[in-house]
């Protein structure tokens, strides 16, 4: 009875509509403009619904519910020599997914990734290198493409223990491009999932295309390449990397990791863990620039109580910067299309309509963490609206459900503290050594959702601080 569900009439009928507003990349505005014409649910293509209601969340997305990642997810799947990769991100068998996520679950914990800290430290270093001269020019340079590289040689460093200095080589091997071509196909040719075996997930087409290689196969082979590195290394002094607390677990219990089930960890780690938080950190940066009284706000907090290198446990607490980052996630989430999910057998209640069973259905990170009910001018960038002095608790508990920017429940996001860690320690740091300002009062800022709502144009003259 999909038919009572409102909507356009032409979005009933036809999944082009749709395909062409994410193809434009600009699906969250079409989207935010269905929800205040159509209320909270809305049918935004003929098999599948959109809904903006917090109290929605933990019914998609709990823990123990049987509404199962959609066909969406199977245009990501990755493949080795044996086969379908064991990604936590499209596995839909949930003992399964329980056990894969177990087995790496104290390595993304907080107290073990404050083991890896020490690794960030050499790349922030690094970054320092490569934009001191610049901040003794005053020249204005694109620090977006810089923190993708930053972020891609953290999360490198962190699970491997060395990175690829995609800070000085740029994207040679590649690999940013493959993850942007990636997201690209999955946003797209996610809307109607049945076209994909016909195209890449056919392996002649693919053949056709890459030839011998498939682009997620090239990640896959460097997380093995970075493995049998890492493995040399096994005995070697130093900060624990990722890979090593794998291992240590799979010493501990052999038959709950097998070597195959690190590496796709690992290539998870690559394929998710750096874009996502570089475009967390462009928004944090864009909207405290763009806002001088945070900006100062900001940075007294910061440069009063931090030095650098700055460490997670003297960063983790500072009110005002912790705020900060989480108004720029909330305003610029990483994903910005549903988290699509299918109705199970029986079909299920969702704000007062019902869906029958194999419907698509999903909260958008971008549109509930945008919603006037929830947040008081939704569109300012207001850090102090997370202080506990400005809202009360009630509001702020219910904020907090309406956060959706890393998922919920058991595909909740397994690298939540690793970019939370990340960034707490980048924004302190460039803040300390620089003063920073936007070079074009932000007008060439600009970004595409495909999914991935990766921005450009940030662009900043930085000048050293005394
Ligand atoms: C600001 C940074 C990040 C954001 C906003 C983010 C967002 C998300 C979201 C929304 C999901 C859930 C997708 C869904 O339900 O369909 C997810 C899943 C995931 N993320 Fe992240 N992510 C970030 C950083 C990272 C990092 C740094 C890593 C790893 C180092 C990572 C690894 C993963 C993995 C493995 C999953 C799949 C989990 C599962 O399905 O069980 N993410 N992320």
């Amino acid at each position: 009875k999909l038919y009572k569900v409102p909507g356009p009439l032409i979005r009933s009928l036809s999944s082009w509509p749709r395909i062409w507003s994410v193809y434009k990349g600009k699906s969250h505005d079409d989207d935010i403009v269905l929800h205040h014409r159509y209320g909270p649910v809305v049918r935004i293509a003929p098999s599948m619904v959109s809904v903006n209601d917090p109290e929605a969340i933990p019914k998609l997305y709990g823990i123990g519910t049987k509404f199962y990642k959609s066909g969406f997810y199977a245009l990501a799947q990755a493949h080795d020599e044996e086969g379908l990769l064991p990604d936590p991100f499209i596995l839909t068998d949930k003992a399964l997914h329980t056990r894969i996520k177990k087995s790496a679950a104290n390595a993304y914990s907080l107290n073990g990734l404050v083991k890896m800290e020490a690794w960030i430290d050499p790349v922030t270093e690094r970054l320092f290198r490569l934009l001191d001269p610049y901040a003794e020019n005053q020249k204005s340079l694109e620090l977006g493409d810089v923190l993708s590289n930053y972020a891609m040689d953290a999360v490198f460093a962190l699970t491997f223990g060395e990175d690829m200095d995609f800070l000085t080589n740029g994207d040679k091997s590649g690999i940013q491009k493959i993850i942007a071509q990636a997201t690209t196909y999955l946003a797209v040719g996610g809307q109607i999932p049945w076209v994909h075996p016909f195209l890449l997930g056919n392996s002649f087409v693919s053949r056709l295309i890459f030839g011998n290689t498939s682009p997620e196969g090239d990640i896959v082979r460097l997380a093995e390449i970075k493995m049998a590195a890492g493995l040399e290394k096994e005995s070697r002094e130093g900060p624990m990397t990722f890979l090593q607390q794998l291992l240590l677990n799979q010493a501990s219990n052999p038959s709950a990791l097998t070597d195959r089930e690190v590496v796709t960890h690992s290539f998870g780690n690559i394929a998710a863990g750096s874009d996502t938080t570089a475009t967390a950190m462009r928004s944090i940066l864009f909207n405290i620039l763009q806002n001088p009284d945070i900006y100062e706000t900001l940075c007294a907090e910061v440069r009063e109580n931090l030095t650098i290198p700055v460490s997670w446990s003297a960063v983790k607490d500072l009110p005002f910067l912790s705020a900060v980052i989480k108004e720029g996630i909330r305003l610029h989430p990483s994903v910005g299309m549903i988290l699509g999910r299918i109705v199970p057998a029986g079909g299920a209640e969702i704000c007062g309509y019902h869906l029958q069973p194999g419907v698509e259905v999903g909260v958008n990170p971008w549109i509930v963490q945008r919603d006037p009910q929830v947040f008081q001018d939704p569109d300012r960038f207001w850090p102090e609206r997370w202080l506990e002095k400005i809202s009360s608790e009630e509001q702020l508990r219910l904020m907090n459900r309406s956060f959706l920017a890393f998922g919920h429940g058991a595909h909740t996001c397994s690298g939540r503290w690793i970019s939370t860690m990340e960034i707490h320690k980048l924004i302190p740091s460039l803040l300390l050594r620089y003063d920073l300002a936007l070079s074009d009062d932000g007008r060439g800022y600009k970004f595409v959702n495909h999914w991935f709502t990766v921005q450009s144009g940030l662009n900043v003259v930085i000048r050293k601080r005394k």
